[in-house]
């Protein structure tokens, strides 16, 4: 399959298209709910986040796109409280009402090279007591399709079984939101839809609340029921995916719900474009 990606070149300026209701329904169990209201954040002098506001409901699956360097990252890394607003308010509630517990997939796998693939897993398990550690670990490589693998070397793996140890070892904890940055960036075409397929079945199966930056609109629509754009420190496009899963690669209402995107991206920078050359 093609992996499409925007034009973000042609990004200026866009209008916000609030999300329809969600027409396929899924029970969310302890998923996070996520409040963002007016954040800012600044590295020294470079304002990167503007006072950006998210609301993202329990068990929503979240896709952040933008060009390079808007600030996705950022802002996941904030979700994930691996950073601090400069400003604003940022909450995330479990379930239960107490805090919610996160866990952060990056693009390179950042997984133990003297341990053991099961050790690697465990690594995620924190305060479980031992005896139920490597029962949990094992588990987790069996959801990801691994468990044959257990007792090899990270070293001996291919970058997708990697990235699915990574996958098992962010689950092990069962968090309440899942945020992934790129985690499939690295990775080849196919093993990539192959891994988009994993993420989402198990993303049905555990309902946590999984916000995915990513730099491919196909990946983003294959897999979110919402996807926004960043640009310029805020969301400027938020658009929902009512479409049943698993979704069918290339199907029309795709084809359609990309162009819509990339419409409003055009549309904004051809407005841009006659400004520009209308004084
Ligand atoms: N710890 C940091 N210290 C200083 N500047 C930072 C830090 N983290 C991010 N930045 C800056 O913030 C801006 C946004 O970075 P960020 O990684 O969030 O962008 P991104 O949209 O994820 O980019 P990409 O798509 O290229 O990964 C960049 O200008 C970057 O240099």
């Amino acid at each position: 399959m093609a992996i499409a990606t925007l034009p973000f070149t042609l990004l200026e300026r866009t209008e916000v298209v609030r999300p329809e209701p969600q027409i396929h329904t899924r029970q969310a169990i302890g998923g996070a709910r996520v409040e963002i209201g007016g954040v800012k954040k600044s590295f020294g002098e470079n304002e990167v986040l503007r006072g950006l506001s998210l609301s993202i409901p329990a068990g929503q699956f979240v896709a952040v796109i933008g060009r390079s360097g808007c600030g996705k990252s950022t802002l996941l890394r904030l979700i994930a409280d691996l950073e601090r607003p400069s400003s604003g308010t940022l909450s995330l509630a479990g379930a239960n009402g107490g805090k919610a517990s996160t866990r952060i997939v990056f693009q390179e796998h950042r997984l133990l090279p003297w341990a053991r693939v099961v050790e690697n897993v465990e690594v995620g398990l924190g305060d479980t007591p031992p005896a139920e550690r490597r029962a949990t670990a094992l588990a987790m490589l069996a959801e990801v399709g691994l468990e044959s693998r257990a007792n090899d070397w990270p070293s001996v793996l291919s970058g997708g079984q990697r990235q699915r140890v990574a996958l098992a070892r962010a689950l092990a904890s069962r968090p309440q939101l899942m945020a992934l940055d790129e985690p499939l960036g690295a990775l080849d075409a196919l093993t990539r839809i192959e891994m988009q397929s994993l993420i989402e079945r198990i993303w049905l199966r555990q309902g946590f609340t999984a916000v995915l930056v990513t730099h491919d609109v196909a990946e983003a629509l294959a897999l979110a029921d919402r996807v926004v754009l960043i640009d310029e420190g805020r969301i400027t496009l938020d658009v929902s995916v009512p479409l049943e899963r698993p979704r069918r690669r290339g199907s029309v209402e795709l084809a359609k719900l990309e162009g819509k995107i990339l419409d409003q991206l055009l549309k904004k920078d051809h407005d841009g474009d006659e400004t520009h050359s209308h004084p």
